[in-house]
């Protein structure tokens, strides 16, 4: 394989190379095949070998590239169908793991400087049969999912009459991920594996393939102790499902976690219409019982519980009124424009809109992605008072992942047994959540209908 043609490069001269930096500053060496890339090199882009991609992470012994590059991965958490590893440095003191390091994608000997990829966490697929692998993620995420988070070309108008004025176009795309494909080879998966085998907790029969194959690198939206906290929410379905009977008392989200914790399943999520309302009172708390479970594992590095406050108000001012409050609505949309009808009017629809599931597909990935939303708390930020809502928060979707055609008949069956299992409409105080976990739907039949009650 060419990357075992790099060569022993103990006599090489010392390389100018700023570890904390992007930039890939090392020429190549006029005797030995290791170099570093230069940030526009050629290579980076793999030109002569279209569709591999430019970055590759591979193992290594050699004592040069594991000082100047080389770095270890660490679980850092999953999902139903997604292993995520964050980046670092590496150690001597890491004993259990090989060291890696990332080499251009093309002839996989030249160096690409750790400092560009620390800051990014690793994503890979589990390999299930109903979910893609990361090519299909990242070819769905470019192709579909994309085109979702453009901006009106044309900007908008506020207020009539003479005082209009223009209003520049909201900047959805702000929003996404950058995704890079990473080609990770057999030594590498097998060392992820390893680590996931360690690491994981949910003890599943993992089926990832110890061969090589593609993942993406993503960038770490993580809490760092002293400078941010990251809360995570699933928004989950922003309007009522289109098959909910007309006398749901619950909204789709509600109802799949009231049929869950009657199994016993403590739900701790918020109603996605309650969140939509922008009504701060019924979110706080919600927002504060993430920062605390967020900054629980910061040990000696916690804020000061006043400093949870400011956090916990912020980012309820960002999602009531500000960037996340519109992006929020966005999810709603893209979410209603795509599944108009429902799934359970599949047979119907079908034949005659031949977008239908593709497009019931895309609202799924839309119902399913995740908030990632880091504040900033530096002692500096924290004295300041009445903040803008939007500042000094950064909001990013993580899984955005398509779905596939696979899963219509599970949805289907899904939505039936919702409807089937009365879990729209049942209405039984043991069933019945706190005031402020209220579904909006329940809360409305209480209020507009009190003889019902
Ligand atoms: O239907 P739900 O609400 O249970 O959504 C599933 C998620 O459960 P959640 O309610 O968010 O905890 C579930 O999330 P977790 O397993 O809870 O992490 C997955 O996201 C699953 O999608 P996929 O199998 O990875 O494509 C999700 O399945 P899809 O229905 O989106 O296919
Ligand atoms: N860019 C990121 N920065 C920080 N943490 C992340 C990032 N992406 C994922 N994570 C963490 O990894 C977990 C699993 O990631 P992800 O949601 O992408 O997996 P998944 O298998 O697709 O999830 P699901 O079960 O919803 O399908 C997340 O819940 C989050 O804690």
């Amino acid at each position: 394989m060419l990357y075992q043609e790099t060569v022993s490069v103990t006599k090489m001269q010392e390389p100018s190379f700023d570890d904390g930096d992007t930039k890939v500053l090392r020429q190549e060496s006029p005797t030995h095949k290791i170099s570093f890339i230069e940030r526009n090199d050629q290579e980076h882009y793999s030109p002569d070998m279209p569709g591999v991609p430019s970055v590759c992470c591979r193992t290594t012994e050699d004592p040069y590239e594991i000082q100047q590059a080389g770095f270890y991965v660490r679980y850092l958490a999953e999902g139903a169908a997604n292993v995520v590893f964050t980046i670092h440095k590496w150690t001597e003191k890491v004993t259990h793991r090989k060291p890696l390091v990332f080499v251009s994608g093309f002839r996989r000997e030249r160096l690409y400087g750790r400092g560009m990829f620390i800051g990014k966490v690793l994503r890979i697929s589990k390999g299930h049969a109903k979910t893609g692998s990361c090519q299909e993620i990242m070819d769905g995420f470019e192709k579909n999912i994309r085109p979702l988070f453009a901006s009106p070309s044309d900007s908008t108008t506020s207020n009539s009459g003479s005082d209009s004025k223009k209003v520049a176009p909201y900047n959805y795309r702000a929003h996404l991920m950058n995704y890079e494909p990473i080609t990770l080879t057999k030594d590498v998966v097998e060392e992820l594996t390893n680590e996931i085998d360690e690491q994981s907790s949910r003890h599943e029969n993992l089926s990832i393939p110890i061969m090589e194959q593609t993942g993406i690198l993503l960038p770490d939206m993580t809490s760092q102790p002293k400078e941010s906290v990251t809360i995570e929410i699933k928004p989950k379905w922003l309007q009522q499902s289109p098959n909910a009977p007309r006398d749901a008392y619950r909204c789709r989200t509600c109802a799949l976690e009231t049929s869950r914790s009657a199994k016993d399943k403590k739900p701790t999520y918020i109603c996605p219409l309650q969140l939509l309302t922008g009504n701060a009172t019924l979110i706080q708390p919600y927002i504060r019982r993430k920062v605390v479970k967020a900054v629980a594992g910061f040990r000696e590095l916690q804020p000061t519980s006043n400093q949870i406050d400011l956090i916990t108000n912020r980012i309820t001012k960002y999602l009531t009124t500000g960037h996340g409050h519109t992006l929020l609505q966005h999810l709603r949309h893209t979410q209603i424009q795509l599944d108009p009808k429902g799934i359970r009017e599949r047979d119907v629809h079908k034949n005659a809109d031949p977008t239908f599931e593709a497009n019931l597909q895309l609202a799924m990935t839309m119902r399913d992605c995740s908030m990632y939303i880091k504040a900033a708390y530096s002692d500096h930020y924290m004295d300041t008072s009445d903040l803008d809502s939007d500042a000094e928060i950064e909001c990013k979707l993580g899984d955005l992942d398509s779905k596939s055609p696979e899963k219509l008949d599970d949805w289907d069956k899904k939505e039936k047994g919702l409807i089937n299992g009365a879990w729209y409409t049942r209405i039984d105080p043991d069933l019945e959540r706190l005031h402020h976990e209220e579904c909006l739907v329940s809360a409305g039949w209480k209020k507009y209908v009190p003889h019902h009650w």
